[in-house]
């Protein structure tokens, strides 16, 4: 289902989608020529632990990190003018889902599993939820997870595009929808 905004006026922008889709190095890009201010939810929840995400959980187990994401999310969604990324898993939160969906533009990055399984060496490392995990599984994790992105204003395909390609064309999409 896509909800188009009637106008994205001064919303602050939220990137969702699955791990390694590119969220916060297409944030960080968009928020540059923009010119706005970037927030991306996992740096924030390790800059306030003071520890990596895979060491959170670890530590501290999942749920505290999910509490974490909610809390931050549920601060910075209502801040105008910021781009943000939030992690994959953000969106399994109805609260956090909703919050996104009524006060902010949501950016649905989308790269399919062919295209998604040629990054995960980039991001096993830095990830827990795929930790121990076998190809097959990982898949399966992969299209279920894509049920709760389905809720969203803009979808944007990334396959085969470069950082700069992509970041462009959602500059040239909001700047169109405004
Ligand atoms: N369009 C792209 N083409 C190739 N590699 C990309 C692209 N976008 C992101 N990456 C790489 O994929 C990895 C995951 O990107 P990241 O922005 O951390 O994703 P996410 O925040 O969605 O988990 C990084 O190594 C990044 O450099
Ligand atoms: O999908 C998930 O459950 C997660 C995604 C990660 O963020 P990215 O989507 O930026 O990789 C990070 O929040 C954490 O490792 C959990
Ligand atoms: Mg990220």
């Amino acid at each position: 289902m896509t909800n188009k905004p009637s106008s994205l006026n001064n919303k602050s922008i939220v990137f969702i989608g699955f791990m390694g889709v590119g969220k916060t190095t297409i944030g960080e890009a968009v928020a540059k020529k923009l010119n706005r201010d970037f927030i991306d939810i996992d740096q924030e929840i390790e800059k306030e632990f003071q520890i990596s995400t895979t060491e959170i959980f670890n530590i501290y187990g999942e749920k505290v990190f999910r509490e974490k994401e909610k809390a931050l999310i549920s601060e910075y969604c209502k801040c105008p003018e910021k781009i943000i990324s939030v992690g994959g898993g953000a969106f399994l939160q109805d609260e956090i889902k909703n919050l996104c969906l009524s006060e902010c533009i949501v950016i649905y990055l989308h790269l399919s599993w062919e295209a998604w399984k040629e990054r995960l060496d980039l991001i096993i490392d830095s990830r827990p939820v795929l930790k121990g995990r076998t190809l097959e599984e990982t898949e399966q994790l992969f299209y279920t997870r894509q049920n709760i992105y389905a809720s969203h204003h803009l979808k944007v395909e990334t396959d085969q595009l470069t950082v700069d390609e992509i970041t462009d064309r959602i500059v040239d999409l909001i700047q169109k929808t405004q």
